[in-house]
């Protein structure tokens, strides 16, 4: 349906984007992942014909869109990463507003209103003016928003920054019904690995302007295939072994946050062996060793040595 080629920005000398290639069929919901900064809003950007590319190209339905990008903007949802809506306006006027762009009307757009207030759970709060919104209602307005002239294709930029977990767990419910009982096209683009892994059969992991990886989660958690993710725990834990495990030439990776280390190693090493013998002689006292399921956060450690949410 949708397929960016060798898609390119250029600010200066710097490439926001480099070099992009990418498909997306109809009714897949695929995820974008990578860290702030690697270039997923330019790519959105580009790929929904807000700004134009430096090279390369954008085909919709096998159609260029730079040429002509009305088929697609007809069919598409944007929900922007920045909340875009009037505080001292109520929900159901915002909704009413960004209608009246639509050019809806009338019984049709009052009949939307309700089937979006219902979609996104703010039926009850419909009068009230969105300035007493929680982050997490504004982020739910937001996107009953895109939802309005019934996209085909919606586009979805990091919806779940900076709100609370239950309002998180009512967007990624609401984005898999509506690709379920809808059949929308989704693209997800987000920096939270879980929600990328529970939403998207196809993923593409972006990082300073590149994809460096792509393909189903079994594909990309693939890659890790011949290590091992070792979460290791201690009671105290101390610089010495620290720097005696990221000094190990067997460990590829190390990665402390809080009081559990993170580390990939090669399958056929003894682990166990290996962590216990430098903890006894930093003397640490380890609370658990564990070799973990890969999840994309290891696969993204892996490919970069830096965490997703540096
Ligand atoms: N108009 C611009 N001029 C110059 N540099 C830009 C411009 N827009 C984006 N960039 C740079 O391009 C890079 C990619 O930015 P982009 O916003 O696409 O990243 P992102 O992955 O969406 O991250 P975030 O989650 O922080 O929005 C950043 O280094 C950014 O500073």
């Amino acid at each position: 349906m949708l397929e960016l080629m060798d898609l390119s920005k250029r600010y200066k000398q710097f490439y926001a984007v480099k070099n992009m290639n990418m498909y997306i069929e109809k009714g897949e919901i695929v995820g974008l992942l990578g860290p702030n900064g690697a270039g997923k809003s330019t790519a959105i950007s580009m790929l929904s014909s807000l700004i134009e590319p430096t090279e390369g190209d954008v085909l919709f339905h096998k159609k260029s869109i730079l040429k002509n990008p009305s088929p697609l903007r007809k069919v598409i949802g944007v929900v922007p990463q920045e909340i875009a809506l009037y505080e001292e306006l109520t929900a159901e006027e915002n909704l009413h507003f960004f209608g009246r762009i639509y050019r809806m009307s009338g019984k049709e757009l009052r009949q939307k209103i309700d089937d979006v207030l219902k979609l996104i759970g703010l039926v009850d709060r419909r009068k009230d003016v969105v300035k007493k919104f929680s982050g997490g209602m504004k982020r739910r307005l937001n996107i009953g928003v895109a939802l309005l002239h019934n996209p085909e294709f919606l586009i979805m930029d990091e919806p779940t920054v900076g709100i609370d977990p239950q309002s998180r767990s009512y967007i990624l419910e609401t984005v898999k019904r509506l690709n379920e009982e809808k059949g929308l096209t989704i693209l997800y683009t987000s920096h939270y690995m879980e929600e990328v892994e529970y939403l998207c059969d196809r993923i593409y992991i972006m990082d300073k302007g590149n994809l460096i990886a792509v393909g189903t989660k079994d594909d990309i958690k693939e890659i890790l295939s011949a290590e091992h993710t070792i979460h290791v725990e201690a009671e105290l834990l101390n610089n010495d072994f620290i720097e005696a495990l990221q000094e190990e030439p067997t460990i590829k990776e190390t990665f402390v946050k809080d009081e559990t280390i993170t580390i990939i190693v090669p399958k056929e090493i003894n682990v166990f062996q290996l962590i216990t013998r430098l903890a006894n002689e930093t003397k640490v006292e380890l609370k658990s060793v564990n070799v973990k399921t890969p999840t994309l956060e290891d696969v993204f450690l892996h490919l970069t040595g830096r965490a997703l949410r540096d």
